[in-house]
Protein backbone atom coordinates (compact mmCIF):
# COMPACT_ATOMS: atom_id res chain seq x y z
CA UNK A 1 0.00 0.00 0.00
CA UNK A 2 1.23 3.33 -1.07
CA UNK A 3 1.94 5.78 1.97
CA UNK A 4 0.51 9.23 0.99
CA UNK A 5 -0.15 10.14 4.16
CA UNK A 6 1.98 12.15 6.62
CA UNK A 7 3.61 10.15 9.32
CA UNK A 8 3.39 10.84 12.90
CA UNK A 9 6.95 10.24 13.48
CA UNK A 10 8.56 13.33 15.41
CA UNK A 11 11.57 14.28 12.99
CA UNK A 12 8.24 15.37 10.79
CA UNK A 13 7.35 18.13 13.35
CA UNK A 14 7.42 21.44 12.50
CA UNK A 15 7.61 21.49 8.77
CA UNK A 16 5.55 22.94 6.39
CA UNK A 17 5.11 19.50 4.45
CA UNK A 18 4.99 16.48 6.95
CA UNK A 19 4.30 14.14 3.77
CA UNK A 20 8.47 14.97 2.93
CA UNK A 21 9.03 12.69 6.08
CA UNK A 22 8.15 9.13 4.55
CA UNK A 23 8.73 5.90 7.11
CA UNK A 24 8.81 3.38 3.48
CA UNK A 25 11.40 2.46 1.12
CA UNK A 26 10.90 3.87 -2.56
CA UNK A 27 11.19 0.55 -4.36
CA UNK A 28 10.13 0.21 -8.30
CA UNK A 29 8.01 3.37 -7.77
CA UNK A 30 6.51 2.51 -5.04
CA UNK A 31 6.66 3.55 -1.54
CA UNK A 32 6.57 0.51 0.50
CA UNK A 33 7.71 -1.89 4.23
CA UNK A 34 10.55 -4.44 4.14
CA UNK A 35 8.89 -8.06 3.07
CA UNK A 36 9.55 -9.14 6.50
CA UNK A 37 7.73 -5.95 8.07
CA UNK A 38 11.60 -5.10 9.88
CA UNK A 39 12.30 -1.65 10.23
CA UNK A 40 15.39 0.38 11.25
CA UNK A 41 14.63 3.37 14.26
CA UNK A 42 16.74 6.73 13.60
CA UNK A 43 17.80 8.73 16.29
CA UNK A 44 18.68 12.63 16.84
CA UNK A 45 22.23 12.65 17.59
CA UNK A 46 21.51 15.66 20.11
CA UNK A 47 18.82 14.11 22.26
CA UNK A 48 19.38 10.34 21.51
CA UNK A 49 15.21 10.49 20.95
CA UNK A 50 13.74 8.13 18.46
CA UNK A 51 12.88 10.67 15.72
CA UNK A 52 11.58 8.01 13.08
CA UNK A 53 11.51 4.72 11.52
CA UNK A 54 12.31 3.22 8.31
CA UNK A 55 11.91 -0.60 6.27
CA UNK A 56 15.06 -2.66 7.04
CA UNK A 57 14.69 -4.16 3.43
CA UNK A 58 17.15 -6.71 2.38
CA UNK A 59 18.10 -8.48 -0.86
CA UNK A 60 14.59 -9.38 -2.17
CA UNK A 61 13.43 -5.80 -2.19
CA UNK A 62 16.99 -4.73 -3.39
CA UNK A 63 16.31 -7.29 -6.81
CA UNK A 64 13.11 -5.88 -7.38
CA UNK A 65 14.07 -2.11 -7.65
CA UNK A 66 17.46 -3.07 -9.56
CA UNK A 67 14.99 -5.05 -11.98
CA UNK A 68 12.20 -2.02 -11.82
CA UNK A 69 15.35 0.06 -12.64
CA UNK A 70 16.24 -1.76 -15.72
CA UNK A 71 12.96 -1.73 -17.11
CA UNK A 72 12.88 2.21 -16.45
CA UNK A 73 16.50 3.00 -17.67
CA UNK A 74 15.38 1.71 -21.46
CA UNK A 75 12.89 4.41 -21.55
CA UNK A 76 14.38 7.45 -20.03
CA UNK A 77 17.73 6.73 -22.34
CA UNK A 78 14.86 7.01 -25.42
CA UNK A 79 14.27 10.17 -24.16
CA UNK A 80 15.97 13.62 -25.60
CA UNK A 81 18.95 15.35 -23.50
CA UNK A 82 16.76 17.92 -23.25
CA UNK A 83 13.58 16.20 -21.38
CA UNK A 84 16.18 14.79 -19.09
CA UNK A 85 17.30 18.55 -18.37
CA UNK A 86 13.68 19.47 -18.06
CA UNK A 87 13.16 16.92 -15.30
CA UNK A 88 16.32 17.45 -13.72
CA UNK A 89 15.12 21.16 -13.49
CA UNK A 90 11.70 20.70 -11.78
CA UNK A 91 13.68 18.30 -9.01
CA UNK A 92 16.66 21.07 -8.84
CA UNK A 93 13.11 23.77 -8.58
CA UNK A 94 11.93 21.35 -5.97
CA UNK A 95 15.01 21.11 -3.85
CA UNK A 96 14.96 24.45 -2.91
CA UNK A 97 10.90 25.35 -2.73
CA UNK A 98 10.98 22.77 0.41
CA UNK A 99 14.80 23.99 1.25
CA UNK A 100 13.96 24.30 4.45
CA UNK A 101 11.69 21.74 5.43
CA UNK A 102 14.98 19.42 3.92
CA UNK A 103 17.07 20.82 6.29
CA UNK A 104 15.11 20.37 9.10
CA UNK A 105 14.66 17.29 8.30
CA UNK A 106 18.77 16.91 8.35
CA UNK A 107 19.21 18.04 11.27
CA UNK A 108 16.97 16.28 13.33
CA UNK A 109 18.82 13.00 11.78
CA UNK A 110 22.59 14.13 11.34
CA UNK A 111 22.80 16.38 13.98
CA UNK A 112 24.49 19.35 11.31
CA UNK A 113 23.53 22.81 12.60
CA UNK A 114 20.38 24.00 10.99
CA UNK A 115 22.18 26.60 8.97
CA UNK A 116 24.86 24.07 7.82
CA UNK A 117 22.06 21.61 6.65
CA UNK A 118 20.34 24.52 4.62
CA UNK A 119 24.11 25.03 3.00
CA UNK A 120 24.16 21.54 2.51
CA UNK A 121 20.65 21.20 0.51
CA UNK A 122 21.55 24.01 -1.79
CA UNK A 123 25.25 22.18 -2.24
CA UNK A 124 23.23 19.25 -3.11
CA UNK A 125 20.39 20.94 -5.28
CA UNK A 126 23.55 22.49 -6.97
CA UNK A 127 24.53 19.19 -8.76
CA UNK A 128 21.26 18.90 -10.12
CA UNK A 129 20.83 22.11 -11.67
CA UNK A 130 24.90 21.30 -12.86
CA UNK A 131 24.24 18.14 -14.42
CA UNK A 132 20.34 19.06 -15.58
CA UNK A 133 22.47 21.42 -18.01
CA UNK A 134 25.48 18.98 -18.87
CA UNK A 135 22.55 16.26 -20.14
CA UNK A 136 22.53 18.34 -22.95
CA UNK A 137 26.42 18.21 -23.46
CA UNK A 138 27.43 14.45 -23.89
CA UNK A 139 28.96 15.21 -26.81
CA UNK A 140 31.06 12.20 -28.81
CA UNK A 141 33.54 12.53 -31.48
CA UNK A 142 33.82 12.91 -35.49
CA UNK A 143 37.59 11.48 -36.23
CA UNK A 144 39.63 11.91 -39.21
CA UNK A 145 39.61 8.59 -40.69
CA UNK A 146 43.04 6.39 -41.38
CA UNK A 147 41.70 5.98 -44.81
CA UNK A 148 39.49 7.90 -47.50
CA UNK A 149 37.06 4.50 -47.50
CA UNK A 150 36.37 4.90 -43.38
CA UNK A 151 34.55 7.69 -41.11
CA UNK A 152 35.41 6.97 -37.20
CA UNK A 153 33.04 8.31 -34.77
CA UNK A 154 32.64 8.00 -30.57
CA UNK A 155 29.34 7.69 -28.89
CA UNK A 156 28.63 8.30 -25.45
CA UNK A 157 25.96 6.01 -23.76
CA UNK A 158 24.35 5.14 -20.32
CA UNK A 159 26.08 2.91 -18.45
CA UNK A 160 22.71 1.20 -17.50
CA UNK A 161 21.55 0.30 -14.25
CA UNK A 162 23.83 2.10 -11.31
CA UNK A 163 24.10 1.62 -7.59
CA UNK A 164 24.87 4.21 -5.36
CA UNK A 165 25.84 3.87 -1.53
CA UNK A 166 26.34 6.90 0.59
CA UNK A 167 27.27 7.88 3.73
CA UNK A 168 25.36 9.74 6.52
CA UNK A 169 27.74 13.51 6.76
CA UNK A 170 26.42 14.86 4.35
CA UNK A 171 22.88 13.04 3.33
CA UNK A 172 21.54 15.17 0.70
CA UNK A 173 24.87 15.91 -1.22
CA UNK A 174 26.65 12.54 -1.45
CA UNK A 175 23.15 11.36 -2.84
CA UNK A 176 22.62 14.25 -5.69
CA UNK A 177 26.28 13.91 -6.66
CA UNK A 178 25.74 10.81 -7.88
CA UNK A 179 21.60 10.16 -9.04
CA UNK A 180 22.26 13.37 -10.54
CA UNK A 181 24.75 12.96 -13.36
CA UNK A 182 23.42 9.19 -13.54
CA UNK A 183 19.83 10.32 -14.79
CA UNK A 184 21.77 12.87 -16.93
CA UNK A 185 23.46 10.86 -19.02
CA UNK A 186 20.14 8.36 -19.28
CA UNK A 187 20.94 6.07 -16.38
CA UNK A 188 18.47 4.41 -13.94
CA UNK A 189 19.91 4.09 -9.64
CA UNK A 190 19.31 2.66 -6.81
CA UNK A 191 20.28 4.44 -3.73
CA UNK A 192 21.37 3.13 -0.17
CA UNK A 193 21.53 5.69 2.15
CA UNK A 194 23.17 5.15 5.35
CA UNK A 195 20.76 3.55 7.98
CA UNK A 196 21.67 6.77 10.10
CA UNK A 197 20.55 9.25 7.77
CA UNK A 198 17.75 7.93 5.72
CA UNK A 199 15.12 10.48 6.06
CA UNK A 200 16.72 13.03 3.80
CA UNK A 201 17.30 10.44 0.94
CA UNK A 202 13.35 9.25 1.31
CA UNK A 203 12.53 13.20 1.26
CA UNK A 204 14.40 13.87 -1.71
CA UNK A 205 12.76 11.07 -3.76
CA UNK A 206 9.49 12.42 -2.95
CA UNK A 207 10.09 15.29 -4.85
CA UNK A 208 12.22 13.34 -7.68
CA UNK A 209 9.08 11.83 -8.17
CA UNK A 210 6.97 15.06 -8.00
CA UNK A 211 9.23 16.40 -10.09
CA UNK A 212 8.68 13.71 -13.13
CA UNK A 213 11.42 10.98 -12.66
CA UNK A 214 9.45 8.08 -14.14
CA UNK A 215 8.89 5.04 -11.47
CA UNK A 216 11.61 2.67 -11.24
CA UNK A 217 14.49 4.85 -12.53
CA UNK A 218 15.65 6.29 -9.32
CA UNK A 219 14.82 3.71 -6.12
CA UNK A 220 15.74 4.75 -2.49
CA UNK A 221 16.30 1.04 -0.18
CA UNK A 222 16.90 1.53 3.22
CA UNK A 223 17.95 -1.17 5.35
CA UNK A 224 20.86 -2.96 6.91
CA UNK A 225 24.14 -2.22 4.63
CA UNK A 226 25.31 -6.11 3.99
CA UNK A 227 22.58 -7.48 2.57
CA UNK A 228 21.19 -4.68 0.25
CA UNK A 229 25.20 -4.13 -0.65
CA UNK A 230 25.61 -7.88 -1.41
CA UNK A 231 22.45 -7.39 -3.74
CA UNK A 232 23.96 -4.30 -4.86
CA UNK A 233 27.68 -5.48 -5.85
CA UNK A 234 26.48 -8.78 -6.99
CA UNK A 235 23.53 -8.91 -8.77
CA UNK A 236 24.60 -8.48 -12.85
CA UNK A 237 22.23 -6.14 -13.77
CA UNK A 238 24.16 -3.59 -11.75
CA UNK A 239 26.63 -2.07 -14.21
CA UNK A 240 27.99 0.45 -12.16
CA UNK A 241 28.30 0.86 -8.10
CA UNK A 242 29.21 4.66 -6.49
CA UNK A 243 30.44 4.88 -3.08
CA UNK A 244 31.05 7.16 -0.68
CA UNK A 245 32.64 6.35 2.65
CA UNK A 246 35.26 4.71 4.21
CA UNK A 247 38.19 3.39 2.68
CA UNK A 248 37.84 0.09 4.45
CA UNK A 249 34.51 -0.23 2.85
CA UNK A 250 35.42 0.87 -0.28
CA UNK A 251 37.79 -1.71 -0.63
CA UNK A 252 35.61 -4.42 0.26
CA UNK A 253 32.73 -3.33 -2.02
CA UNK A 254 35.56 -2.76 -4.80
CA UNK A 255 36.12 -6.65 -4.51
CA UNK A 256 32.64 -7.39 -4.38
CA UNK A 257 32.13 -5.97 -7.73
CA UNK A 258 35.06 -7.43 -9.64
CA UNK A 259 32.79 -10.54 -10.14
CA UNK A 260 30.67 -8.82 -12.73
CA UNK A 261 33.19 -6.16 -13.74
CA UNK A 262 31.42 -3.06 -12.52
CA UNK A 263 32.25 0.76 -13.44
CA UNK A 264 33.60 2.03 -9.81
CA UNK A 265 33.75 5.85 -8.34
CA UNK A 266 35.25 5.33 -5.27
CA UNK A 267 34.99 8.85 -2.86
CA UNK A 268 36.40 7.46 0.36
CA UNK A 269 38.52 8.23 3.49
CA UNK A 270 40.57 11.51 3.97
CA UNK A 271 43.39 13.26 6.48
CA UNK A 272 44.36 16.64 5.08
CA UNK A 273 46.81 18.55 5.91
CA UNK A 274 46.54 22.13 6.30
CA UNK A 275 49.81 23.98 5.59
CA UNK A 276 50.44 27.12 7.53
CA UNK A 277 53.39 29.12 5.71
CA UNK A 278 55.39 32.17 7.56
CA UNK A 279 54.61 34.22 4.47
CA UNK A 280 50.67 33.39 4.93
CA UNK A 281 47.81 36.01 5.78
CA UNK A 282 47.67 34.97 9.34
CA UNK A 283 44.59 36.27 9.87
CA UNK A 284 43.19 34.19 6.44
CA UNK A 285 44.53 31.21 7.78
CA UNK A 286 42.71 31.15 10.80
CA UNK A 287 39.30 31.72 8.92
CA UNK A 288 40.30 28.94 6.32
CA UNK A 289 40.90 26.34 9.05
CA UNK A 290 38.22 27.26 10.94
CA UNK A 291 35.97 26.41 8.14
CA UNK A 292 38.05 23.77 6.47
CA UNK A 293 38.24 21.84 10.43
CA UNK A 294 34.60 23.09 12.09
CA UNK A 295 32.34 22.36 9.56
CA UNK A 296 29.93 19.58 9.75
CA UNK A 297 31.88 19.16 13.74
CA UNK A 298 35.04 17.89 12.06
CA UNK A 299 33.06 15.18 10.02
CA UNK A 300 34.04 16.25 6.18
CA UNK A 301 36.28 13.55 4.17
CA UNK A 302 37.87 17.00 3.58
CA UNK A 303 38.46 18.57 7.14
CA UNK A 304 41.55 19.49 7.89
CA UNK A 305 43.00 16.49 9.73
CA UNK A 306 46.44 17.93 10.48
CA UNK A 307 47.51 21.61 11.00
CA UNK A 308 51.02 22.35 10.06
CA UNK A 309 52.24 25.32 11.03
CA UNK A 310 55.81 27.07 10.34
CA UNK A 311 57.97 27.82 13.08
CA UNK A 312 58.37 31.68 12.53
CA UNK A 313 53.96 31.85 12.41
CA UNK A 314 53.47 29.07 14.87
CA UNK A 315 52.81 31.02 18.54
CA UNK A 316 50.50 33.68 16.87
CA UNK A 317 48.52 31.20 14.84
CA UNK A 318 47.74 29.05 17.94
CA UNK A 319 46.58 31.64 19.64
CA UNK A 320 44.77 33.21 17.02
CA UNK A 321 42.95 29.71 16.24
CA UNK A 322 42.50 28.96 19.94
CA UNK A 323 40.46 32.18 20.43
CA UNK A 324 38.73 31.74 17.41
CA UNK A 325 37.42 27.72 18.86
CA UNK A 326 37.05 28.92 22.27
CA UNK A 327 33.98 31.61 20.48
CA UNK A 328 32.88 28.54 18.81
CA UNK A 329 28.70 28.07 20.04
CA UNK A 330 28.11 24.32 20.90
CA UNK A 331 24.43 23.02 21.21
CA UNK A 332 21.25 21.28 19.51
CA UNK A 333 21.69 22.10 15.96
CA UNK A 334 17.70 23.41 15.73
CA UNK A 335 18.79 26.11 18.42
CA UNK A 336 19.62 29.51 16.45
CA UNK A 337 23.22 30.49 16.63
CA UNK A 338 24.99 26.93 16.99
CA UNK A 339 27.79 26.16 15.33
CA UNK A 340 29.30 22.79 16.36
CA UNK A 341 26.78 20.16 16.44
CA UNK A 342 26.58 16.33 18.02
CA UNK A 343 28.88 13.74 16.44
CA UNK A 344 26.87 11.30 14.57
CA UNK A 345 26.79 9.01 17.51
CA UNK A 346 28.55 7.21 20.43
CA UNK A 347 30.83 5.13 18.43
CA UNK A 348 32.11 8.41 16.44
CA UNK A 349 32.73 9.88 20.13
CA UNK A 350 34.69 7.29 21.36
CA UNK A 351 37.04 7.71 18.31
CA UNK A 352 37.52 11.28 18.90
CA UNK A 353 37.80 10.90 22.52
CA UNK A 354 40.37 8.01 21.87
CA UNK A 355 42.44 10.67 19.01
CA UNK A 356 42.67 13.03 22.21
CA UNK A 357 43.66 10.88 24.93
CA UNK A 358 46.74 9.35 22.43
CA UNK A 359 47.54 12.27 21.70
CA UNK A 360 47.83 13.95 25.46
CA UNK A 361 49.16 10.76 26.67
CA UNK A 362 52.34 11.11 24.07
CA UNK A 363 52.93 14.51 25.03
CA UNK A 364 50.82 16.94 23.23
CA UNK A 365 48.96 20.43 25.12
CA UNK A 366 45.27 21.10 24.90
CA UNK A 367 44.71 24.52 24.39
CA UNK A 368 41.65 24.74 23.94
CA UNK A 369 39.24 21.65 24.86
CA UNK A 370 37.04 20.37 27.90
CA UNK A 371 33.80 23.12 27.78
CA UNK A 372 30.73 22.08 29.35
CA UNK A 373 28.27 19.90 27.39
CA UNK A 374 24.92 19.14 27.13
CA UNK A 375 23.67 16.39 29.27
CA UNK A 376 22.53 14.41 26.48
CA UNK A 377 23.82 13.62 22.65
CA UNK A 378 27.05 12.61 21.32
CA UNK A 379 29.25 15.64 21.65
CA UNK A 380 32.52 16.69 21.83
CA UNK A 381 33.90 20.21 22.91
CA UNK A 382 35.53 21.79 20.28
CA UNK A 383 39.41 21.00 21.03
CA UNK A 384 43.16 22.37 19.98
CA UNK A 385 46.03 20.44 20.77
CA UNK A 386 49.75 21.26 19.75
CA UNK A 387 52.59 19.93 20.85
CA UNK A 388 51.58 16.90 17.84
CA UNK A 389 54.25 14.92 16.99
CA UNK A 390 54.72 11.62 14.83
CA UNK A 391 53.70 8.37 16.51
CA UNK A 392 50.13 10.21 17.60
CA UNK A 393 46.87 8.66 15.98
CA UNK A 394 45.42 11.99 15.07
CA UNK A 395 48.56 12.53 12.38
CA UNK A 396 47.48 8.70 11.24
CA UNK A 397 44.25 8.74 11.44
CA UNK A 398 40.83 10.32 10.36
CA UNK A 399 39.74 12.18 12.86
CA UNK A 400 36.42 13.00 12.12
CA UNK A 401 35.71 15.73 14.69
CA UNK A 402 36.45 18.82 16.01
CA UNK A 403 39.85 19.16 17.19
CA UNK A 404 42.63 20.83 15.75
CA UNK A 405 46.19 19.02 16.23
CA UNK A 406 48.78 21.40 15.64
CA UNK A 407 52.24 20.62 14.46
CA UNK A 408 55.04 22.58 13.97
CA UNK A 409 57.71 22.33 11.28
CA UNK A 410 61.16 24.59 10.02
CA UNK A 411 61.20 24.14 6.08
CA UNK A 412 59.10 24.02 2.98
CA UNK A 413 60.74 20.43 1.93
CA UNK A 414 59.96 19.14 5.49
CA UNK A 415 55.89 20.13 5.46
CA UNK A 416 55.86 18.68 1.87
CA UNK A 417 57.18 15.42 3.56
CA UNK A 418 55.28 15.32 6.28
CA UNK A 419 51.63 16.52 4.37
CA UNK A 420 52.70 13.50 1.95
CA UNK A 421 53.31 10.48 4.54
CA UNK A 422 49.69 9.41 4.44
CA UNK A 423 48.05 6.51 2.31
CA UNK A 424 45.58 9.12 1.47
CA UNK A 425 45.14 11.58 -0.86
CA UNK A 426 41.80 13.38 -1.13
CA UNK A 427 41.91 16.71 -0.20
CA UNK A 428 44.85 19.46 1.15
CA UNK A 429 45.18 23.13 2.00
CA UNK A 430 48.21 25.49 2.02
CA UNK A 431 48.67 29.25 3.19
CA UNK A 432 51.24 31.30 1.12
CA UNK A 433 51.55 34.81 -0.35
CA UNK A 434 54.77 33.30 -2.31
CA UNK A 435 54.11 33.02 -5.70
CA UNK A 436 56.98 30.30 -5.96
CA UNK A 437 56.47 28.48 -3.30
CA UNK A 438 52.80 28.41 -3.77
CA UNK A 439 53.13 26.56 -7.32
CA UNK A 440 55.86 24.57 -6.12
CA UNK A 441 53.73 23.45 -3.46
CA UNK A 442 50.74 22.94 -5.32
CA UNK A 443 52.74 20.86 -7.62
CA UNK A 444 54.33 18.32 -5.10
CA UNK A 445 51.04 17.89 -2.82
CA UNK A 446 50.00 13.91 -3.52
CA UNK A 447 46.05 15.23 -3.42
CA UNK A 448 43.42 15.11 -5.68
CA UNK A 449 41.90 18.54 -4.23
CA UNK A 450 44.29 21.74 -3.04
CA UNK A 451 43.03 24.85 -2.06
CA UNK A 452 45.35 27.51 -1.72
CA UNK A 453 44.57 30.36 0.76
CA UNK A 454 41.03 28.85 1.07
CA UNK A 455 39.48 26.28 3.35
CA UNK A 456 36.29 26.02 1.78
CA UNK A 457 36.69 24.73 -1.72
CA UNK A 458 34.13 22.15 -2.36
CA UNK A 459 31.53 22.80 -5.40
CA UNK A 460 29.47 21.18 -8.58
CA UNK A 461 31.64 23.11 -10.65
CA UNK A 462 34.72 21.45 -10.12
CA UNK A 463 36.30 17.85 -9.88
CA UNK A 464 35.79 16.16 -6.58
CA UNK A 465 37.41 13.43 -6.07
CA UNK A 466 40.79 11.66 -4.54
CA UNK A 467 43.94 9.43 -5.06
CA UNK A 468 45.81 7.24 -3.61
CA UNK A 469 43.59 5.19 -0.75
CA UNK A 470 40.76 7.78 -0.97
CA UNK A 471 39.90 6.14 -4.16
CA UNK A 472 39.04 7.29 -7.61
CA UNK A 473 36.64 8.82 -10.26
CA UNK A 474 35.13 13.05 -10.21
CA UNK A 475 32.13 14.25 -8.95
CA UNK A 476 30.65 17.85 -10.39
CA UNK A 477 32.03 19.18 -13.11
CA UNK A 478 31.97 18.64 -16.49
CA UNK A 479 34.28 15.17 -15.54
CA UNK A 480 31.22 14.03 -13.76
CA UNK A 481 28.88 13.10 -16.34
CA UNK A 482 31.63 10.61 -18.06
CA UNK A 483 31.43 8.43 -14.54
CA UNK A 484 27.84 7.03 -16.19
CA UNK A 485 28.90 7.47 -19.46
CA UNK A 486 30.57 4.40 -21.88
CA UNK A 487 32.45 5.18 -24.97
CA UNK A 488 31.35 3.75 -28.26
CA UNK A 489 33.82 3.55 -31.23
CA UNK A 490 32.15 3.28 -34.46
CA UNK A 491 34.34 2.50 -37.58
CA UNK A 492 32.00 2.95 -40.85
CA UNK A 493 33.75 1.06 -43.46
CA UNK A 494 32.82 0.61 -47.12
CA UNK A 495 32.81 4.48 -47.69
N1 LIG B 1 35.52 11.15 -0.31
C1 LIG B 1 34.31 11.62 -0.08
O1 LIG B 1 33.70 12.34 -0.90
C2 LIG B 1 33.65 11.29 1.22
C3 LIG B 1 32.47 11.96 1.53
C4 LIG B 1 31.85 11.66 2.75
C5 LIG B 1 32.37 10.71 3.62
N2 LIG B 1 33.52 10.07 3.27
C6 LIG B 1 34.12 9.11 4.18
O2 LIG B 1 33.09 8.27 4.75
C7 LIG B 1 33.46 7.93 6.09
C8 LIG B 1 32.34 8.32 7.03
O3 LIG B 1 31.11 7.89 6.52
P1 LIG B 1 30.47 6.52 7.02
O4 LIG B 1 30.79 6.29 8.45
O5 LIG B 1 29.05 6.49 6.61
O6 LIG B 1 31.27 5.45 6.16
P2 LIG B 1 30.99 3.90 6.05
O7 LIG B 1 31.96 3.42 5.06
O8 LIG B 1 30.90 3.26 7.37
O9 LIG B 1 29.50 3.81 5.43
C9 LIG B 1 29.22 4.43 4.20
C10 LIG B 1 28.04 3.70 3.57
O10 LIG B 1 28.42 2.37 3.32
C11 LIG B 1 27.48 1.48 3.87
N3 LIG B 1 28.15 0.24 4.21
C12 LIG B 1 28.94 -0.02 5.28
N4 LIG B 1 29.40 -1.29 5.23
C13 LIG B 1 28.88 -1.84 4.10
C14 LIG B 1 28.94 -3.12 3.47
N5 LIG B 1 29.67 -4.10 4.00
N6 LIG B 1 28.26 -3.32 2.31
C15 LIG B 1 27.53 -2.33 1.77
N7 LIG B 1 27.42 -1.09 2.30
C16 LIG B 1 28.08 -0.85 3.45
C17 LIG B 1 26.90 2.22 5.05
O11 LIG B 1 25.63 1.69 5.40
C18 LIG B 1 26.80 3.62 4.47
O12 LIG B 1 25.63 3.73 3.69
C19 LIG B 1 34.71 8.70 6.39
O13 LIG B 1 35.84 7.88 6.18
C20 LIG B 1 34.72 9.82 5.36
O14 LIG B 1 36.01 10.28 5.07
C21 LIG B 1 34.18 10.36 2.09
O1 LIG C 1 32.58 14.63 3.47
C1 LIG C 1 32.85 14.74 2.30
C2 LIG C 1 32.09 15.66 1.41
O2 LIG C 1 32.40 15.34 0.08
C3 LIG C 1 32.39 17.04 1.82
S1 LIG C 1 32.02 18.29 0.69
O3 LIG C 1 30.73 18.86 1.12
O4 LIG C 1 31.92 17.73 -0.67
O5 LIG C 1 33.12 19.26 0.82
Amino acid sequence: MDDRSPLPTAIADGLQRPDLVRRQAYVAGRWCDADAGETIQVTDPATGEVVGSVPACGAAETRRAIEAAQAAQLAWAARSAKERATVLRRWFELMLTHQDDLARIMTREQGKPLAESRGEIGYAASFIEWFGEEAKRAYGDLIPGPTRDRRISVLKQPVGVCAAITPWNFPAAMITRKVAPALAAGCAIVVKPSELTPFSALAMAVLAEQAGVPPGLLAVVTGHARPIGAELTGNPIVRKLSFTGSTAVGKQLMAACAGTVKRLSLELGGNAPFIVFDDADLDAAVAGAMASKFRNAGQTCVCANRILVQAGIHDRFVEALAAAVGALKLGNGLDPGVQIGPLIDDRALDKVRGHVADALAKGARQIVGGAPLPPRGAFFAPTVLAGIEPGMRVLREETFGPVAPVTRFETEEQAVQMANDTEFGLAAYFYSRDIGRITRVTERLEYGIVGVNEGLISTEVAPFGGIKESGFGSEGSRYGLDEYLSRKYVCLGGQ
